[in-house]
Protein backbone atom coordinates (compact mmCIF):
# COMPACT_ATOMS: atom_id res chain seq x y z
CA UNK A 1 0.00 0.00 0.00
CA UNK A 2 1.26 3.14 -1.00
CA UNK A 3 2.17 5.69 1.80
CA UNK A 4 1.01 9.06 2.67
CA UNK A 5 2.86 11.73 2.62
CA UNK A 6 0.96 14.59 2.93
CA UNK A 7 -1.49 16.43 5.56
CA UNK A 8 -4.49 18.44 4.46
CA UNK A 9 -1.79 21.27 5.70
CA UNK A 10 0.51 20.47 2.76
CA UNK A 11 -1.92 21.54 0.76
CA UNK A 12 -1.81 25.11 -0.01
CA UNK A 13 -5.24 25.57 -1.05
CA UNK A 14 -6.57 24.27 2.36
CA UNK A 15 -4.03 25.88 4.29
CA UNK A 16 -4.86 29.16 3.03
CA UNK A 17 -8.55 29.03 3.11
CA UNK A 18 -8.87 27.76 6.50
CA UNK A 19 -6.68 30.72 7.66
CA UNK A 20 -9.02 33.19 5.14
CA UNK A 21 -12.22 31.51 7.21
CA UNK A 22 -10.63 32.60 10.53
CA UNK A 23 -9.61 35.68 9.84
CA UNK A 24 -13.07 36.98 8.66
CA UNK A 25 -14.23 35.59 11.91
CA UNK A 26 -11.89 37.87 13.37
CA UNK A 27 -12.43 40.63 11.43
CA UNK A 28 -16.00 41.13 12.65
CA UNK A 29 -14.71 40.78 16.11
CA UNK A 30 -12.19 43.46 15.51
CA UNK A 31 -14.98 45.85 13.99
CA UNK A 32 -16.94 45.46 17.20
CA UNK A 33 -14.06 46.68 19.42
CA UNK A 34 -13.35 49.86 17.99
CA UNK A 35 -16.53 51.01 16.70
CA UNK A 36 -17.23 53.26 19.46
CA UNK A 37 -14.11 55.07 19.05
CA UNK A 38 -14.71 57.74 16.67
CA UNK A 39 -18.16 58.12 18.66
CA UNK A 40 -17.15 59.84 21.84
CA UNK A 41 -18.41 62.96 20.19
CA UNK A 42 -21.80 61.99 19.49
CA UNK A 43 -22.12 59.71 22.81
CA UNK A 44 -21.31 63.25 24.43
CA UNK A 45 -23.91 65.18 22.29
CA UNK A 46 -26.45 62.49 21.84
CA UNK A 47 -26.31 60.53 25.58
CA UNK A 48 -24.65 62.71 27.77
CA UNK A 49 -21.50 60.78 28.64
CA UNK A 50 -18.56 62.70 29.38
CA UNK A 51 -14.53 61.89 28.80
CA UNK A 52 -14.54 59.95 32.29
CA UNK A 53 -17.69 57.41 31.37
CA UNK A 54 -16.56 56.94 27.29
CA UNK A 55 -12.87 55.62 29.46
CA UNK A 56 -14.76 53.75 32.04
CA UNK A 57 -16.80 52.10 29.10
CA UNK A 58 -13.48 51.43 27.26
CA UNK A 59 -11.70 50.10 29.45
CA UNK A 60 -14.69 47.58 30.57
CA UNK A 61 -12.61 45.19 27.50
CA UNK A 62 -10.53 43.93 29.89
CA UNK A 63 -12.48 43.86 33.13
CA UNK A 64 -12.98 39.84 32.97
CA UNK A 65 -10.12 39.05 31.22
CA UNK A 66 -7.91 40.55 34.08
CA UNK A 67 -9.64 40.45 37.69
CA UNK A 68 -11.66 37.42 36.34
CA UNK A 69 -9.15 35.89 34.90
CA UNK A 70 -10.58 34.80 31.96
CA UNK A 71 -8.46 34.80 29.30
CA UNK A 72 -6.16 32.52 30.81
CA UNK A 73 -8.41 30.42 31.30
CA UNK A 74 -9.35 30.63 28.16
CA UNK A 75 -6.10 29.52 27.26
CA UNK A 76 -6.37 26.53 29.49
CA UNK A 77 -9.15 25.70 27.63
CA UNK A 78 -7.94 26.22 24.39
CA UNK A 79 -4.81 23.72 25.17
CA UNK A 80 -6.86 21.04 26.91
CA UNK A 81 -10.23 20.87 24.82
CA UNK A 82 -8.81 21.98 21.36
CA UNK A 83 -9.54 25.23 18.83
CA UNK A 84 -12.97 23.77 17.55
CA UNK A 85 -14.83 24.25 20.91
CA UNK A 86 -13.11 27.44 22.18
CA UNK A 87 -13.46 29.20 18.83
CA UNK A 88 -17.30 28.79 18.65
CA UNK A 89 -17.18 29.27 22.63
CA UNK A 90 -15.64 32.31 21.77
CA UNK A 91 -17.69 33.53 18.98
CA UNK A 92 -20.94 32.96 21.15
CA UNK A 93 -19.29 35.28 23.84
CA UNK A 94 -18.78 37.98 21.41
CA UNK A 95 -22.27 37.95 20.04
CA UNK A 96 -23.70 37.71 23.34
CA UNK A 97 -21.78 40.28 24.54
CA UNK A 98 -22.50 42.66 21.53
CA UNK A 99 -26.68 42.00 21.75
CA UNK A 100 -26.62 43.62 25.52
CA UNK A 101 -24.05 46.63 24.57
CA UNK A 102 -26.24 47.24 21.66
CA UNK A 103 -29.12 47.13 24.32
CA UNK A 104 -27.68 49.48 26.45
CA UNK A 105 -26.71 51.82 24.28
CA UNK A 106 -30.37 51.64 22.43
CA UNK A 107 -32.82 51.12 25.32
CA UNK A 108 -34.75 54.45 26.74
CA UNK A 109 -35.78 52.26 29.74
CA UNK A 110 -32.10 52.84 31.57
CA UNK A 111 -32.61 56.77 31.08
CA UNK A 112 -31.82 58.56 33.42
CA UNK A 113 -30.63 55.98 36.60
CA UNK A 114 -27.89 55.73 38.41
CA UNK A 115 -26.71 52.85 40.05
CA UNK A 116 -24.36 52.10 42.66
CA UNK A 117 -21.73 49.70 40.90
CA UNK A 118 -20.14 47.58 44.09
CA UNK A 119 -22.17 50.17 46.65
CA UNK A 120 -19.86 52.41 46.18
CA UNK A 121 -19.10 53.90 42.96
CA UNK A 122 -22.04 55.78 41.36
CA UNK A 123 -22.60 55.33 37.61
CA UNK A 124 -25.08 55.76 35.13
CA UNK A 125 -26.93 52.92 34.22
CA UNK A 126 -26.79 53.08 30.30
CA UNK A 127 -23.09 53.10 31.04
CA UNK A 128 -22.72 50.10 32.91
CA UNK A 129 -24.80 48.21 30.94
CA UNK A 130 -22.88 49.30 27.84
CA UNK A 131 -19.60 48.46 29.50
CA UNK A 132 -20.95 45.12 30.91
CA UNK A 133 -21.55 43.89 26.83
CA UNK A 134 -18.25 44.84 25.74
CA UNK A 135 -16.33 43.00 29.09
CA UNK A 136 -18.51 39.78 27.77
CA UNK A 137 -17.52 40.95 24.18
CA UNK A 138 -13.81 41.47 25.18
CA UNK A 139 -13.67 37.89 26.63
CA UNK A 140 -15.08 36.33 23.74
CA UNK A 141 -12.91 38.68 21.00
CA UNK A 142 -9.44 37.95 22.98
CA UNK A 143 -10.17 33.83 23.50
CA UNK A 144 -11.21 33.88 19.72
CA UNK A 145 -7.66 36.22 19.00
CA UNK A 146 -5.43 33.27 20.74
CA UNK A 147 -7.41 30.11 19.25
CA UNK A 148 -6.74 31.80 16.21
CA UNK A 149 -3.15 32.45 16.58
CA UNK A 150 -2.98 28.42 17.75
CA UNK A 151 -4.84 27.56 14.41
CA UNK A 152 -2.42 29.51 12.43
CA UNK A 153 0.66 27.87 13.98
CA UNK A 154 -1.37 24.24 13.54
CA UNK A 155 -1.67 24.86 9.64
CA UNK A 156 1.39 27.22 8.69
CA UNK A 157 4.60 26.06 11.47
CA UNK A 158 7.65 25.19 9.09
CA UNK A 159 6.02 27.08 6.47
CA UNK A 160 4.86 30.37 5.89
CA UNK A 161 3.69 31.04 9.73
CA UNK A 162 4.35 35.05 9.97
CA UNK A 163 3.22 35.83 6.36
CA UNK A 164 -0.36 33.79 7.12
CA UNK A 165 -0.21 35.74 10.82
CA UNK A 166 0.48 39.05 9.31
CA UNK A 167 -2.60 38.66 6.92
CA UNK A 168 -4.54 37.26 9.51
CA UNK A 169 -3.97 40.39 11.59
CA UNK A 170 -4.18 42.61 8.33
CA UNK A 171 -7.36 41.05 7.78
CA UNK A 172 -8.69 41.77 11.36
CA UNK A 173 -7.38 45.50 11.12
CA UNK A 174 -9.41 46.15 8.13
CA UNK A 175 -12.35 45.48 10.80
CA UNK A 176 -10.71 48.64 12.84
CA UNK A 177 -10.15 50.77 9.62
CA UNK A 178 -14.19 49.80 8.92
CA UNK A 179 -14.90 51.03 12.28
CA UNK A 180 -13.30 54.07 12.42
CA UNK A 181 -14.04 55.36 8.92
CA UNK A 182 -17.85 54.04 8.89
CA UNK A 183 -19.36 54.48 12.16
CA UNK A 184 -19.86 58.12 12.55
CA UNK A 185 -21.54 58.06 8.77
CA UNK A 186 -23.55 54.92 9.89
CA UNK A 187 -24.44 56.35 13.03
CA UNK A 188 -25.30 60.10 10.95
CA UNK A 189 -27.17 58.15 8.60
CA UNK A 190 -29.18 55.50 10.35
CA UNK A 191 -30.03 58.26 13.28
CA UNK A 192 -28.58 57.37 16.32
CA UNK A 193 -25.53 56.82 18.20
CA UNK A 194 -26.08 52.58 18.43
CA UNK A 195 -26.80 51.89 14.56
CA UNK A 196 -23.30 51.16 13.76
CA UNK A 197 -23.34 48.40 17.13
CA UNK A 198 -26.31 46.35 14.80
CA UNK A 199 -24.45 46.39 11.90
CA UNK A 200 -21.41 44.92 14.00
CA UNK A 201 -23.86 42.54 15.86
CA UNK A 202 -25.23 41.22 12.29
CA UNK A 203 -21.76 40.91 11.12
CA UNK A 204 -20.62 38.84 14.59
CA UNK A 205 -23.18 36.31 13.56
CA UNK A 206 -21.76 35.74 9.83
CA UNK A 207 -18.07 35.28 12.06
CA UNK A 208 -20.10 32.48 14.28
CA UNK A 209 -21.14 31.04 10.85
CA UNK A 210 -18.24 31.14 9.40
CA UNK A 211 -16.22 29.58 12.52
CA UNK A 212 -18.66 26.90 12.29
CA UNK A 213 -17.88 25.95 8.67
CA UNK A 214 -13.81 25.84 9.91
CA UNK A 215 -14.37 23.27 12.63
CA UNK A 216 -14.95 21.04 9.63
CA UNK A 217 -12.03 21.81 7.88
CA UNK A 218 -10.18 21.44 11.37
CA UNK A 219 -11.44 17.89 12.04
CA UNK A 220 -10.36 17.01 8.12
CA UNK A 221 -6.70 18.04 9.22
CA UNK A 222 -6.78 16.44 12.56
CA UNK A 223 -8.38 13.15 10.36
CA UNK A 224 -5.61 13.71 7.36
CA UNK A 225 -2.64 14.29 10.80
CA UNK A 226 -3.92 10.95 12.48
CA UNK A 227 -3.73 8.93 9.42
CA UNK A 228 -0.10 10.46 7.94
CA UNK A 229 1.08 9.43 11.86
CA UNK A 230 -0.58 5.53 11.48
CA UNK A 231 1.12 5.13 7.78
CA UNK A 232 4.21 6.39 8.87
CA UNK A 233 4.83 4.75 12.19
CA UNK A 234 5.29 8.31 13.41
CA UNK A 235 4.69 8.50 17.38
CA UNK A 236 3.46 11.68 18.68
CA UNK A 237 5.62 12.73 21.28
CA UNK A 238 4.11 16.04 22.04
CA UNK A 239 3.03 15.66 25.93
CA UNK A 240 -0.70 16.36 26.88
CA UNK A 241 -0.93 20.17 28.05
CA UNK A 242 -0.81 20.17 32.16
CA UNK A 243 -1.86 22.81 34.31
CA UNK A 244 1.39 22.90 35.72
CA UNK A 245 2.90 23.78 32.39
CA UNK A 246 1.94 27.09 33.28
CA UNK A 247 4.79 27.57 36.04
CA UNK A 248 7.17 26.75 32.72
CA UNK A 249 6.41 29.29 30.88
CA UNK A 250 6.62 32.15 33.60
CA UNK A 251 9.86 31.23 34.55
CA UNK A 252 10.80 32.00 30.98
CA UNK A 253 12.25 35.21 30.68
CA UNK A 254 11.95 35.51 27.36
CA UNK A 255 8.46 34.85 27.33
CA UNK A 256 8.46 37.72 30.05
CA UNK A 257 10.12 40.15 27.63
CA UNK A 258 7.54 39.16 24.82
CA UNK A 259 5.17 39.97 27.23
CA UNK A 260 5.86 42.75 28.34
CA UNK A 261 7.22 44.53 25.08
CA UNK A 262 3.41 43.51 24.22
CA UNK A 263 2.11 45.43 26.98
CA UNK A 264 3.50 48.28 26.18
CA UNK A 265 3.55 48.63 22.72
CA UNK A 266 -0.24 48.15 22.38
CA UNK A 267 -0.61 49.95 24.90
CA UNK A 268 0.62 52.68 23.09
CA UNK A 269 -1.17 52.00 19.99
CA UNK A 270 -5.13 50.13 20.96
CA UNK A 271 -5.97 53.27 23.80
CA UNK A 272 -4.37 55.82 21.25
CA UNK A 273 -6.37 54.80 18.78
CA UNK A 274 -9.56 55.12 20.96
CA UNK A 275 -8.61 59.16 21.51
CA UNK A 276 -7.38 59.75 18.18
CA UNK A 277 -10.30 61.09 16.65
CA UNK A 278 -11.03 63.45 19.48
CA UNK A 279 -6.97 64.63 19.08
CA UNK A 280 -7.68 64.91 15.71
CA UNK A 281 -10.63 67.93 16.19
CA UNK A 282 -8.99 69.20 19.32
CA UNK A 283 -5.22 69.22 18.36
CA UNK A 284 -5.19 69.50 14.68
CA UNK A 285 -8.54 71.45 14.22
CA UNK A 286 -10.54 68.47 12.10
CA UNK A 287 -13.92 68.30 11.59
CA UNK A 288 -15.90 66.16 13.95
CA UNK A 289 -17.32 64.09 11.18
CA UNK A 290 -13.83 63.24 9.71
CA UNK A 291 -12.30 62.75 12.53
CA UNK A 292 -12.21 58.89 12.22
CA UNK A 293 -10.54 59.15 9.02
CA UNK A 294 -7.19 60.11 9.99
CA UNK A 295 -6.80 57.45 12.65
CA UNK A 296 -8.55 55.17 10.07
CA UNK A 297 -5.23 55.22 7.33
CA UNK A 298 -3.26 53.87 10.44
CA UNK A 299 -5.11 50.36 10.36
CA UNK A 300 -5.28 50.74 6.25
CA UNK A 301 -1.23 50.81 6.08
CA UNK A 302 -0.76 48.13 8.93
CA UNK A 303 -3.06 45.96 6.10
CA UNK A 304 -0.54 46.13 3.35
CA UNK A 305 2.61 46.07 5.53
CA UNK A 306 2.09 43.52 8.30
CA UNK A 307 2.46 40.51 6.03
CA UNK A 308 4.58 41.69 4.28
CA UNK A 309 7.13 42.07 7.00
CA UNK A 310 6.03 38.70 8.13
CA UNK A 311 7.07 37.39 4.74
CA UNK A 312 10.44 39.08 5.38
CA UNK A 313 10.39 37.21 8.70
CA UNK A 314 9.35 34.54 7.10
CA UNK A 315 12.57 34.40 4.30
CA UNK A 316 15.33 36.19 6.10
CA UNK A 317 14.87 36.33 9.79
CA UNK A 318 15.48 39.20 11.85
CA UNK A 319 12.27 39.07 14.36
CA UNK A 320 13.88 40.61 17.13
CA UNK A 321 15.55 43.67 15.24
CA UNK A 322 12.35 43.90 13.58
CA UNK A 323 10.84 44.40 16.74
CA UNK A 324 13.81 46.90 17.64
CA UNK A 325 12.91 49.00 14.74
CA UNK A 326 9.08 48.99 15.42
CA UNK A 327 9.24 50.40 18.79
CA UNK A 328 11.84 52.95 17.90
CA UNK A 329 8.87 54.46 14.92
CA UNK A 330 6.50 54.09 17.83
CA UNK A 331 8.43 56.64 19.89
CA UNK A 332 9.14 59.09 17.18
CA UNK A 333 5.43 59.55 16.31
CA UNK A 334 3.82 60.16 19.88
CA UNK A 335 7.38 62.36 21.01
CA UNK A 336 5.55 64.13 17.80
CA UNK A 337 1.99 64.13 18.52
CA UNK A 338 2.91 66.10 22.24
CA UNK A 339 4.83 68.84 20.61
CA UNK A 340 1.81 71.21 20.65
CA UNK A 341 2.65 73.98 17.50
CA UNK A 342 2.90 70.83 15.11
CA UNK A 343 -1.02 71.02 14.57
CA UNK A 344 -1.58 71.15 10.87
CA UNK A 345 -3.84 67.88 9.86
CA UNK A 346 -0.86 67.33 7.17
CA UNK A 347 1.42 66.60 9.45
CA UNK A 348 -1.07 64.37 11.47
CA UNK A 349 -1.64 61.87 8.26
CA UNK A 350 2.32 61.57 7.92
CA UNK A 351 2.67 60.18 11.76
CA UNK A 352 -0.22 58.01 11.57
CA UNK A 353 1.30 56.27 8.34
CA UNK A 354 4.59 56.38 9.86
CA UNK A 355 2.43 54.59 13.18
CA UNK A 356 1.08 52.20 10.52
CA UNK A 357 4.76 51.16 9.63
CA UNK A 358 5.79 50.84 13.64
CA UNK A 359 2.48 49.08 13.84
CA UNK A 360 3.22 46.74 11.25
CA UNK A 361 6.43 45.76 12.29
CA UNK A 362 6.35 44.70 16.00
CA UNK A 363 2.97 42.10 15.65
CA UNK A 364 4.57 40.56 12.20
CA UNK A 365 7.18 39.44 14.54
CA UNK A 366 6.44 39.36 18.13
CA UNK A 367 3.16 36.56 17.43
CA UNK A 368 5.21 34.24 15.37
CA UNK A 369 8.40 34.43 17.54
CA UNK A 370 6.32 33.12 20.26
CA UNK A 371 6.45 29.17 18.83
CA UNK A 372 10.29 29.56 18.78
CA UNK A 373 10.08 29.83 22.82
CA UNK A 374 7.39 27.66 24.49
CA UNK A 375 6.56 24.23 22.92
CA UNK A 376 2.92 23.93 20.73
CA UNK A 377 1.18 21.67 23.32
CA UNK A 378 1.38 25.11 25.81
CA UNK A 379 0.99 27.56 23.28
CA UNK A 380 -2.73 28.16 24.01
CA UNK A 381 -1.62 29.29 27.55
CA UNK A 382 1.50 30.89 26.43
CA UNK A 383 -0.51 33.48 23.97
CA UNK A 384 -3.24 33.79 26.44
CA UNK A 385 -0.87 34.72 29.35
CA UNK A 386 0.89 37.23 26.94
CA UNK A 387 -2.70 39.04 26.31
CA UNK A 388 -3.58 38.81 29.72
CA UNK A 389 -0.92 40.71 30.46
CA UNK A 390 -1.33 42.83 27.62
CA UNK A 391 -5.36 43.76 28.72
CA UNK A 392 -3.86 45.62 31.70
CA UNK A 393 -2.75 48.04 29.42
CA UNK A 394 -5.62 48.19 27.49
CA UNK A 395 -7.75 48.08 30.21
CA UNK A 396 -5.44 50.62 32.37
CA UNK A 397 -4.24 52.65 29.73
CA UNK A 398 -7.65 54.12 28.32
CA UNK A 399 -9.20 54.74 31.55
CA UNK A 400 -5.87 56.32 32.88
CA UNK A 401 -6.13 58.79 29.63
CA UNK A 402 -9.65 59.58 30.04
CA UNK A 403 -9.39 60.67 33.17
CA UNK A 404 -6.16 62.82 32.82
CA UNK A 405 -8.28 64.31 29.85
CA UNK A 406 -10.90 65.45 32.63
CA UNK A 407 -8.54 66.36 35.37
CA UNK A 408 -5.70 68.54 33.69
CA UNK A 409 -6.18 68.95 30.21
CA UNK A 410 -10.06 70.39 29.71
CA UNK A 411 -9.06 73.74 28.10
CA UNK A 412 -12.64 75.57 27.67
CA UNK A 413 -15.82 74.15 26.14
CA UNK A 414 -17.78 74.25 22.72
CA UNK A 415 -21.42 73.96 21.36
CA UNK A 416 -21.85 71.24 18.70
CA UNK A 417 -25.22 70.46 17.30
CA UNK A 418 -26.67 72.48 20.24
CA UNK A 419 -24.65 70.64 22.91
CA UNK A 420 -21.88 71.73 25.19
CA UNK A 421 -19.00 69.93 25.08
CA UNK A 422 -15.22 70.04 26.52
CA UNK A 423 -12.13 71.00 24.25
CA UNK A 424 -9.07 69.69 25.51
CA UNK A 425 -4.90 69.87 25.38
CA UNK A 426 -3.57 66.44 24.28
CA UNK A 427 0.12 67.07 25.13
CA UNK A 428 -0.32 64.91 28.57
CA UNK A 429 -1.85 62.19 27.38
CA UNK A 430 0.95 62.02 24.43
CA UNK A 431 3.63 62.27 26.28
CA UNK A 432 2.32 59.28 28.28
CA UNK A 433 1.85 57.40 25.42
CA UNK A 434 5.42 58.89 24.56
CA UNK A 435 6.92 57.26 27.45
CA UNK A 436 5.25 53.47 27.31
CA UNK A 437 7.01 53.42 23.71
CA UNK A 438 10.80 54.29 25.59
CA UNK A 439 10.16 51.31 27.85
CA UNK A 440 8.57 48.98 24.72
CA UNK A 441 12.12 49.53 23.32
CA UNK A 442 13.84 48.79 26.50
CA UNK A 443 12.37 45.16 26.37
CA UNK A 444 12.49 45.14 22.52
CA UNK A 445 16.59 45.40 23.47
CA UNK A 446 16.47 43.18 26.39
CA UNK A 447 14.63 40.53 24.40
CA UNK A 448 16.81 40.67 21.78
CA UNK A 449 19.92 40.72 23.67
CA UNK A 450 18.05 37.21 25.29
CA UNK A 451 17.51 35.79 22.08
CA UNK A 452 21.34 35.71 21.14
CA UNK A 453 22.10 34.15 24.82
CA UNK A 454 18.96 31.55 24.66
CA UNK A 455 19.56 30.79 20.46
CA UNK A 456 15.76 31.15 20.38
CA UNK A 457 16.25 31.81 16.94
CA UNK A 458 14.04 35.43 17.02
CA UNK A 459 16.46 36.30 14.41
CA UNK A 460 16.41 33.00 12.15
CA UNK A 461 14.02 32.69 8.99
CA UNK A 462 10.42 30.20 9.71
CA UNK A 463 10.63 28.65 6.63
CA UNK A 464 12.82 25.64 7.34
CA UNK A 465 13.94 24.28 4.02
C1 LIG B 1 -2.83 39.61 17.39
C2 LIG B 1 -2.98 40.88 18.15
N1 LIG B 1 -4.14 40.78 19.00
C3 LIG B 1 -4.16 41.35 20.21
O1 LIG B 1 -3.20 41.92 20.62
C4 LIG B 1 -5.40 41.26 21.03
N2 LIG B 1 -5.08 40.89 22.36
C5 LIG B 1 -6.04 42.62 21.09
C6 LIG B 1 -7.10 42.78 20.12
C7 LIG B 1 -7.62 44.18 20.17
C8 LIG B 1 -8.46 44.45 18.97
N3 LIG B 1 -8.59 45.84 18.69
C9 LIG B 1 -3.10 42.04 17.19
O2 LIG B 1 -4.21 42.42 16.87
O3 LIG B 1 -2.06 42.56 16.78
Amino acid sequence: MEKIRQTLRDHAWARWTALGIVAFTMLTGYYLTDVMAPLKGLLEQQLSWDSSEYGFFTSAYGWFNVFLFMLIIGGIILDKMGVRFTGLSAAVIMVLGTAIKYWAVSTHSLDGQTWNILWLFPMKAQVFMAALGYAIFGVGVEVAGITVSKIIVKWFKGKELALAMGLEMATARMGTALALATSVPLAKSLGHVSKPILVCLILLVIGLIAFFIYTFMDKKLDASQAEFDKQNNVVNEEEEFKVSDIFKIVTNKGWWYIAILCVLFYSAVFPFLKYAADLMVNKFGVQESLAGTIPAMLPFGTILLTPLFGNIYDRKGKGATIMLIGSLLLIFVHGMFSIPFLNHWIIAIILIVILGIGFSLVPSAMWPSVPKIIPENQLGTAYSLIFWVQNWGLMGVPALIGWVLDKYCVTGQKVVEGVTVNTYNYTLPMLIFTSLGVLALIFAFLLKAEDKKKGYGLELPNIEK
